[in-house]
């Protein structure tokens, strides 16, 4: 933000100095103004691309829960809905319902477009409209919400500047380079970066953001699986690694290996068709790893307890805007570290078991 307030604000304070208030145009002033930008704009669909809708940013977000949607519709389609309702096939509901489920990963998406009219924009034949649909009963007086997604707090913090309690999409994500300082603590920071470049050859990868890759813990703290294959493929002997390294030189379908390393393991069959499951990448090591990864992480929020962050959070009047929601965000993603510490150790116990009664280990295989 900072290079773009270089490139393009700078030079127009510099080319007119005397029409234009520099303390106006301050790095301050353009990062206000781009969030208040950003917060209320939104990807309307293929053809307008990201913009502001006079009246669609009107309403605050409520998750799963909205009161009034957005719809992007054609005259024509609007016509045909017509006499399907004069038909007394009456769907509003059901035709929103599938719109919700098409648009749940646009970003910013208070507008859910239908695919046929963005077409129709593109040709230019069929103007779109903008529906504003009550779907639900909202009382005299009361605030009328729509939805902008399915957002975790970090989400909502990020883009919108504020959080929700007990939301369902909220994640903690644990970086890379948080894994690979767990790594580089039992390990060379050689041995870690072969065996990195092991997990990238099995086509692997963790998701990216600005730059830094990341891999996601759930709401209910269970980690994403390229986690786990990660740790699991960090803790390998030499020597069966040595032999996942050769089948991925040999085997054709690249993403088999780390399967059939399993199924020997475990002594279970595999197939083409069979996909890794979770449960058998959870070792005890894996376990081990998963907690230590959990400490690394909440030290990321310094030396104050949750219970103390929960206090300050019940002092904390809705004034202070700024320290509420990040106090939120904190208490949110600690409370599914918690989550995540209870998932890893109860993995390790499962483990710890299955070895001391010396059953097999046989688990699982999921198939397509
Ligand atoms: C599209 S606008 C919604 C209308 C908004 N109230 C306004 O003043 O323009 C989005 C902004 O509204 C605020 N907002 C929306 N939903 C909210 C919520 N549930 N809790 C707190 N603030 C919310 C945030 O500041 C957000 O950036």
């Amino acid at each position: 933000m900072y290079e773009d307030w270089k490139e393009n604000i700078l030079p127009l304070v510099y080319s007119a100095p005397q029409s234009l208030n520099p303390s106006s145009f301050s790095v301050k002033e353009y990062f206000a103004a781009r969030s208040l930008i950003a917060s209320r704009s939104f990807q309307i669909d293929e053809y307008h691309g990201f913009g502001m809708v006079p009246l669609a940013d009107l309403f605050n977000h409520k998750t799963g829960a909205e009161d009034v949607h957005f719809t992007s519709v054609s005259p024509n389609q609007e016509y045909e809905d017509d006499v399907d309702s004069e038909n007394g096939d009456n769907n509003e509901l059901s035709k929103i319902s599938s719109h919700d489920k098409r648009d749940s990963t646009c970003e910013n998406s208070y507008i859910h477009s239908d695919s046929e009219s963005d077409y129709s924009s593109v040709t230019g034949e069929d103007p779109m409209m903008l529906q504003m649909i009550m779907v639900r009963e909202v009382k005299s007086g009361d605030e009328v919400f729509n939805t902008y997604g399915s957002l975790g707090n970090a989400a909502l913090l990020h883009r919108y500047g504020f959080t929700e309690a007990n939301n369902p999409f909220d994640i903690v994500n644990i970086d890379l380079e948080l894994v690979l300082k767990w790594g580089c603590s039992l390990f060379s920071s050689r041995y870690c970066r072969a065996r990195l470049s092991l997990w990238r050859r099995i086509n692997i990868s963790g998701s990216v953001s600005e730059n830094s890759e990341y891999f996601e813990v759930s709401s209910d703290g269970e980690p994403e699986l390229e986690l786990l294959t990660l740790l699991y493929i960090m803790l390998l002997p030499d020597d069966t690694c040595h032999k996942l390294d050769i089948s991925i030189c040999t085997a054709d379908k690249v993403s088999a290996n780390i399967g059939m390393i399993l199924a020997e393991k475990h002594d279970i069959t595999w197939s083409t068709s069979s996909e890794i499951s979770k449960d058998l990448l959870l070792t005890e090591k894996v376990c081990r790893a998963l907690l230590a990864l959990a400490d690394i992480r909440e030290s990321c929020y310094g030396s104050k307890s949750i219970d103390e962050d929960v206090e300050a959070l019940e002092r904390c009047c809705m004034t202070e805007r700024k320290l509420y929601h990040s106090l939120m965000l904190r208490i949110s993603e600690r409370r599914i570290l918690e989550k995540f510490r209870t998932y890893a150790t109860a993995g390790a116990q499962s483990q710890t078991f299955q070895d001391a009664n010396g059953t097999s280990t046989r688990k699982r295989l999921k198939k397509h």
